[in-house]
């Protein structure tokens, strides 16, 4: 998916799209779709009397300050793209996973996996030369960068010159990525970090959206620039890297009592950026609105499922801001396509880990968790009328098949 026109090789494609797009913009059609998904997420500053709608039945003020239910099943028919004979690859999204050290193989893996599963077109990992064999072996699929170093194999003399070229190295491939998620197993090497950090720079002049997670936020708390004033930054938070950003920013202890303001406060405090607080619910708030999903997924809580998320949520948010921006949405418009994405993966996550942990119960895992990555839709509730159907047809299929083999009284 390309989001920039500019860079696009297809100019007349491009055109008709755009063409395409704004009849779009001007139908009814696309005005409900937008009236819809903004009342998705209505603002904290008129407590969300504004766009009342019964989309948003569940209404909660437990933690100090309006917080909505997302209708999450919504947000994904509305931004997912449809699967056209006519587009070509690429156009369902290119992400790529910064992370993966000798540590931690596993992490990157499952978020660019996820993408992939999700239904990103391309999917790759920018990890150390240690964990790069590794990571190729679990999976054909992915295409694999071995440039980042740590610092036990880097020579003090060496560091500015291996730094400016492992920047160059992932600058040749930048403009091309729709998304990218940093951190999921970068490790905390400080050597690794001076060099995401220069990446993350980078990532944010090109306006590339940034999912941070793991330790690339262990990172960005130590160095809140990276993603201060970025409305394209995703962050990703589990209970302990939430502690320790509001720490930091905010300068006080996590208060649950006041939990929707306190996160609404942390992103002002950023300034523009998106986080989704990791917990029993998912809270996601881009400084304007509090929104959660708490959908019922698993009890497990095996490590790796942020890593899902991490991989998923960059998808979503890049069709999120594909569908917004291909349909020209008005300027006044209060659609976050961040919190879209946020939304979206959230809830793809606990229907898949639903689904693993019925099958595998206490012995689920996260690759479990990722093989029902593709059964969302089943679940939900247009499409199992439409399984129920064809569940119908079948039998009564069946049914007669058998009756002409074997006729009744023989
Ligand atoms: N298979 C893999 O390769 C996995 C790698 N992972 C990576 O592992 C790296 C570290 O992430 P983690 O989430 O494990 O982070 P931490 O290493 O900070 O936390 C590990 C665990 O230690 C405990 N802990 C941490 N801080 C604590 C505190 N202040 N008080 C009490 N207990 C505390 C918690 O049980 C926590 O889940 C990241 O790069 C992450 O992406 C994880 O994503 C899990 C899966
Ligand atoms: N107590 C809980 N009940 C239900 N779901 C939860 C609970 N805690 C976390 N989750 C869900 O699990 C997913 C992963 O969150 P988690 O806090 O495990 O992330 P993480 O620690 O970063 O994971 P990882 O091990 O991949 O680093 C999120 O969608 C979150 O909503
Ligand atoms: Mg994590």
């Amino acid at each position: 998916m390309s989001l920039s026109m500019g860079a696009c090789p297809h100019a007349w494609q491009q055109h008709h799209l755009h063409h395409r797009g704004r009849m779009w913009a001007a139908s009814p059609a696309f005005r409900r779709q937008l009236f819809l998904l903004r009342s998705l997420a209505p603002t904290c500053a008129d407590g969300g009397r504004a766009s009342s709608s019964s989309l948003r039945p569940h209404l909660m003020y437990a933690a100090a300050g309006p917080v909505y239910e997302a209708d999450a099943e919504a947000v994904v028919r509305r931004i997912t793209p449809p699967l056209d004979r006519a587009r070509h690859k690429g156009q369902a999204g290119k992400i790529a996973i910064i992370g993966g050290c000798r540590e931690y193989t596993g992490a990157p893996y499952f978020a660019a996996i996820s993408a992939l599963r999700v239904g990103a077109d391309l999917s790759h990992v920018f990890c150390t030369k240690d964990a790069a064999t590794v990571i190729k072996s679990y999976s054909p699929e992915l295409i694999v960068h071995p440039i980042l170093e740590e610092s036990y194999s880097v020579r003090d003399d060496e560091r500015e010159s291996v730094s400016s070229s492992i920047l160059a190295e992932v600058i040749k491939w930048m403009e091309r990525f729709d998304c990218i998620v940093v951190g999921p197993g970068l490790g905390r090497d400080s050597f690794l970090m001076d060099c995401v950090g220069n990446i993350m720079r980078h990532a944010r002049q090109a306006n590339i959206p940034t999912v941070v997670d793991g330790d690339g936020l262990f990172l960005i708390t130590n160095n809140i620039g990276l993603v201060e004033d970025n409305s394209l930054a995703i962050l990703t938070p589990n209970v302990y890297e939430y502690k320790r950003l509001v720490q930091k920013v905010l300068n006080c202890e996590v208060n649950e009592e006041n939990a929707s303001e306190q996160l609404t406060a942390l992103c002002q405090k950023i300034g523009g950026v998106t986080i989704m607080r990791k917990g029993k619910a998912d809270l996601i708030s881009d400084g304007k609105k509090v929104t959660q999903v708490s959908t019922f997924g698993s009890p497990r809580r095996c490590g790796g499922q942020g890593d899902i998320l991490s991989g998923s949520v960059a998808v979503f948010s890049s069709w999120a801001r594909h569908f917004l921006l291909s349909n020209e949405q008005p300027k006044e418009t209060s659609v976050n396509p961040m919190v879209l994405g946020c939304i979206a993966g959230s809830l793809l996550l606990r229907k898949a880990a639903a689904l693993a942990f019925e099958k595998n119960k206490r012995s689920t895992v996260t690759t479990d968790i990722i093989e029902f990555l593709g059964q969302r839709f089943v679940v939900s509730a247009l499409d199992f009328h439409l399984v129920w159907q064809s569940f119908y047809l079948k039998i009564s299929f069946l049914c007669c098949s058998l009756e002409d083999i074997c006729p009744a009284g023989r």
